[in-house]
């Protein structure tokens, strides 16, 4: 039976807004082999870089939709602990990465306390057990179990997305598997995001444009507020949220191994908006990422050859250098086809560093 799913339970998405064109691949038929459903999922990785994975009908697929409700009441719940209590668990003292973190908003509760879009990035290899845990609130030790299956589940959907991405590449077989083995220590996490209602802010907005910074990135949101850069153009396309379908999303690690053949297009997160607007955001979001030893650099062999050779002026990094120096604000700039864009002197880029959505 179809998990049940809590979008109904707020206020609808807006239909006088323009959506982004994402299409929607079947998980099940992926997971079949089914070669329409391929060919599509490969064109939207090189198009657009995002997608709807429909995950209703796979049994994998409807585990990760069931758990990522469960995760949504979980997330709700910690967030609503005080603050002093959730800054224990927070960065830089805690970890400069894998940590709670907040950026103050504009508005203030009623205590004059300014708001707080907040989120909690938990790392795979505390998760699964790989590395000796960071200190944890306890609310999220006890739900060991379902971070538990529902990273592995993640994983294991991830991992169908690579093997088809490596067989429309033509690389040799478990070229990118390879590089993405669940037991060895990679950047991949769970962030849990909460925001408030606040008020549309055209620099907080512009502060808030990123790309991924991994592999692929696996999206649950309940709420709009998301939006995508249409390619080419300064236009901002408002993201559906679809019950029973993730939107998946290319990070910058894909397009360095790809020399540019795939996107990872920028994004943001601004307020919810029609009737949406006043209510309280959630999303969840699985980033995948190449192992941490992994150098970030073009792949060779297969549709990767025909690539234009570019001269590269950037530095070379592995994946855990890669992720450290941009989540950590120490790397401003987005990937796009043309390379690496430095934002070095731009003062939205700096600020960006302490940003909750900088991914
Ligand atoms: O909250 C969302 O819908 C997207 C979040 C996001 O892009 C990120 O955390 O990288
Ligand atoms: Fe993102």
């Amino acid at each position: 039976m179809q998990p049940l799913t809590s979008h109904h339970q707020l206020p609808p998405f807006p239909d006088n807004v323009k959506n982004a064109p994402l299409v929607s691949v079947s998980f099940e038929a992926l997971e079949k082999g089914d070669e329409g459903a391929s060919a599509a999922f490969f064109q939207a990785c090189k198009d657009l870089g995002f997608f709807y994975l429909d995950l209703f009908g796979s049994e994998l697929g409807e585990k990760i939709v069931e758990e990522a409700e469960k995760l949504n009441k979980i997330q709700q719940e910690f967030f609503k602990l005080p603050n002093e209590v959730k800054d224990v668990y927070g960065r830089p003292h805690l970890h400069p990465f894998y940590a709670y973190r907040f950026n103050e908003l504009a508005i203030k509760d009623e205590n004059g306390v300014p708001l707080r879009g907040e989120s909690y990035n938990l790392r795979k290899d505390d998760i699964l057990g790989n590395c000796e845990r960071l200190a944890c609130h306890p609310m999220i030790l006890e739900q060991q179990e379902l971070f538990t299956s529902y990273t592995k589940h993640c994983r294991a959907a991830v991992d169908c997305l690579l093997e088809h991405l490596n067989k429309h590449l033509k690389l040799p077989t478990g070229t990118l598997a390879d590089m993405h083995r669940i037991n060895e220590r990679s950047g991949d996490h769970v962030r849990l995001v909460q925001a408030p209602p606040y008020p549309f802010d055209a620099a907080q907005a512009q502060r808030a444009e990123h790309t991924d910074f991994g592999s692929i990135t696996i999206l649950f949101n309940w709420l709009g507020g998301l939006q995508i850069r249409v390619p080419d153009t300064n236009e901002w396309v408002y993201v559906r949220p679809i019950p029973g379908s993730c939107v998946v999303n290319l990070g910058d690690a894909m397009v360095k191994f790809t020399a540019g053949l795939l996107r990872s297009n920028i994004h943001r997160v601004v307020p919810p908006v029609g009737e949406q607007a006043g209510e309280t955001r959630n999303s969840l979001v699985f980033f995948s990422r190449p192992e941490d030893s992994v150098v970030l650099q073009r792949l060779e062999g297969g549709l990767i050859d025909a690539q234009p050779v570019v001269e590269s002026t950037e530095p070379e990094m592995t994946a855990h250098e890669w992720i450290m120096a941009k989540g950590t604000g120490q790397l401003p700039g987005v990937y796009t086809k043309k390379g690496f864009e430095w934002r070095e002197n731009d003062k939205r880029w700096r600020q960006a560093s302490s940003s909750t959505t900088v991914a």
